[in-house]
């Protein structure tokens, strides 16, 4: 009989322990390949959106792998087959606007999620969150929340956009950011331990702008197709 390798171990697919909260960078081939297309001023913005998608795929698996199942039963045509079922309510959180690139992707993964959008911008002047959205409920609050966002600069906004989930009283919180800077993966990590924050990239600073560097400019512009034309 042929060996079977789990490409996800079996103690992290059932584990009823609480996920471990922290950084968690996806140094995948695949991955890092789409992070450098982005990067590259001359990438279009349809090229650009396409990119961002495959990425969000990409790091939903990985973001996914500890999710509770339970076990059900499935009768194929043939027979009773045994099978998997994702237990719990999972909610997509968007940051406006960028976010939002990352949600259809991971709703084809994840049908039955819940979309609870966030809208918040930076103010240029000041690089503080604002918030221009957020209709979160005050009760039932889902059991899993994945917060997207691809760009993590100084953390404002995902700190934010945590505090709201902890507010709602989510317990268990995951932030899917392509690109991070040090200093605000740092902060995020530190003021949240209990979140799980996956990044494709951490870059090493920021500049006086508060934009990351390298970076790939403003996702929300490149997505949206709104550079500025003069
Ligand atoms: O970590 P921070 O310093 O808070 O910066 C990151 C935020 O900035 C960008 O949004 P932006 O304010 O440009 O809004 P947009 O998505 O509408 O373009 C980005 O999508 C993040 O939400
Ligand atoms: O580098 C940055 C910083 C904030 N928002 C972006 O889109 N890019
Ligand atoms: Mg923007």
């Amino acid at each position: 009989m042929a060996s079977i390798v789990d490409a996800i171990p079996p103690s992290e697919q059932q584990s009823s322990a609480k996920p471990k909260g922290g950084v968690y960078q996806i140094n995948h081939p695949l991955v890092q390949r789409h992070i450098t297309w982005m990067r590259n001023e001359e990438t279009r913005p349809s090229s650009f959106r396409h990119s961002v998608r495959r990425l969000a795929v990409l790091m939903a698996y990985e973001a996914t792998k500890d999710l509770p199942i339970e076990p059900v039963e499935v009768q194929t045509p043939v027979a009773m087959a045994e099978g998997v079922k994702i237990q719990g309510r999972i909610g997509l959180v968007p940051i406006l606007r960028a976010g939002l690139g990352m949600v259809d992707p991971v709703l084809d993964l994840l049908p039955m999620a819940e979309v609870w959008h966030l809208g918040l911008y930076r103010d240029e002047a000041t690089a503080q969150p604002v918030t221009y959205y957020d209709k979160l409920p005050n009760e039932r609050p889902v059991d899993v929340a994945l917060v997207t966002d691809p760009m993590l600069a100084t953390g404002g906004s995902v700190t934010a956009a945590l505090t709201a989930l902890r507010e709602w009283g989510v317990p268990h919180v995951k932030v899917l950011s392509l690109i991070a800077s040090q200093e605000g993966v740092d902060m995020v990590a530190e003021q949240f331990p209990e979140a799980q924050i996956y990044v494709c990239k951490i870059d090493p600073v920021l500049n006086d702008q508060k934009f990351i560097v390298p970076g790939l400019g403003d996702a929300g512009d490149r997505i949206f197709n709104t550079v500025d034309p003069t």
